[in-house]
């Protein structure tokens, strides 16, 4: 059988011939830009919103990224802010590194769509700077954990808003994939033990627990590198320093009262479901910490030793590739701040203060943290 030739406008027997009309270097440069176009978009829209948002669509430090700024150029797509009331309420400011990813658009549905949202199965409770965000990003790499990104302070900020909105704030699983968020205020919410269990009773919580004076330093510094102006860690400290009587109800002294918060959560939930994980081991041994978080998750241990390596700029390990991504990562320059100096006085009275506390902590928990 004989086939007609394709022909071009202008041609004796005119008849439409769409691209093919087109000179062959134009062809293929246009065929070439709706394949870059739809890769982006399936990269972007697809793959990207389930990864760490930082590593692909902005940068670890960089909030404008060329990745995400070429695809939003592309695909001409709103900023990347979500929707306000999708917005977790204002984050700590340290957070601002791994912002909410975005809800996915109906083609990355297509693609990444498998698997439904989920109420989290296990949560990182606490405690704040106690290296919590280290422990959520190592887990991301696990095949078999979900985790969202930013802080939805849902028992603590957010609970008028309901389940059906905390649970969209969550990525997509399949069956057997255990969805996580991490919200370090919750450990000294009184609400949240009640809320959580009220969820789900069977809910596995970690919390990253760090030697209590050298958290609060580590939260005073966070606090000092955005309110520069603020009194003295030292003023801070005392009610009155005189007579050295300690000032607990300062935020950051308060939070390290873990044995104090840990009886609030033993009125729900029993002590076989939380797991308490060494703020300094997670730097000296994260792939130890990171073994028993998967027994405790049930979870093969796929994270293991190889998965880290000490960055000694950052003084700090790093995950050699980040979910998704193939690079090395560290986590942001807010984790990680070099401390002020403390009047050696000061720190050793506050020791005095925790000793107390610690020991029952340790008794609580059967495990002796080493802080004292
Ligand atoms: N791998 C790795 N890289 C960087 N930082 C690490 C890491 N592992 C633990 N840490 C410690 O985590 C501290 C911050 O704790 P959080 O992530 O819980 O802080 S926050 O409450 O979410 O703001 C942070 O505290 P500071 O050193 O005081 O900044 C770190 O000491």
């Amino acid at each position: 059988m004989e086939v007609a030739p394709l022909s071009c406008p202008g041609s004796p027997d005119a008849a439409p011939c769409g691209l093919l009309c087109l000179p062959p270097v134009r062809r293929k440069a246009l065929l070439l830009f709706a394949m870059l176009f739809l890769c982006l978009y399936l990269f972007y829209a697809g793959s990207c919103a389930s990864l760490h948002p930082g590593v692909l669509l902005q940068g670890p430090e960089d909030s404008k990224g060329r990745a995400g700024l070429l695809a939003r150029l592309l695909l001409l797509r709103p900023p990347l802010e979500v929707p306000q009331d999708r917005t977790p309420s204002p984050e700590p400011p340290d957070e601002a590194d791994y912002p909410e990813p975005r809800e996915p658009g109906p083609l990355s549905s297509f693609y990444n769509g498998a698997g439904s949202r989920k109420l989290p199965q296990a949560l990182i409770i606490g405690v704040k700077k106690g290296g919590t965000r280290a422990l959520l990003e190592f887990l991301r790499v696990h095949p078999d954990i979900r985790a969202v990104g930013a802080e939805p302070h849902f028992f603590d900020r957010n609970y008028d808003k309901g389940f059906s909105w905390y649970r969209d704030l969550m990525p997509r699983t399949l069956d057997g994939q255990i969805t996580m968020e991490k919200t370090p205020s919750y450990f000294v919410t009184k609400e949240a033990p009640a809320r959580i269990s009220a969820m789900a009773k069977d809910a596995k919580l970690i919390v990253v627990v760090r030697d209590p004076v050298t958290r609060a330093i580590s939260d005073y510094t966070q606090t000092l590198s955005k309110r520069p102006d603020i009194p003295t860690f030292e003023n801070l400290t005392f009610k009155n320093r005189t007579t050295g009587l300690i000032d607990t109800s300062w935020s950051a002294i308060q939070i390290g009262i873990y044995a104090k918060h840990l009886e609030n959560w033993l009125q729900y939930f029993p002590m076989n479901q939380i797991l308490f994980v060494s703020g300094e081991r997670l730097i000296t041994d994260p792939s130890g910490e990171l073994g028993r978080v998967q027994d405790f998750l049930g979870l093969k241990r796929i994270i293991t030793d190889k998965h880290f390596y000490f960055n000694k700029t950052k003084g700090f390990p790093c995950l050699k590739k980040a979910e998704g991504s193939s690079k090395p990562h560290c986590l942001g320059k807010t984790k990680g701040r070099t401390h002020p100096n403390i009047d050696q006085e000061v720190v050793q009275r506050l020791r005095e203060f925790y000793r107390p506390f610690n020991l029952k902590f340790y008794q609580m928990t059967g495990h002796n943290f080493g802080w004292d």
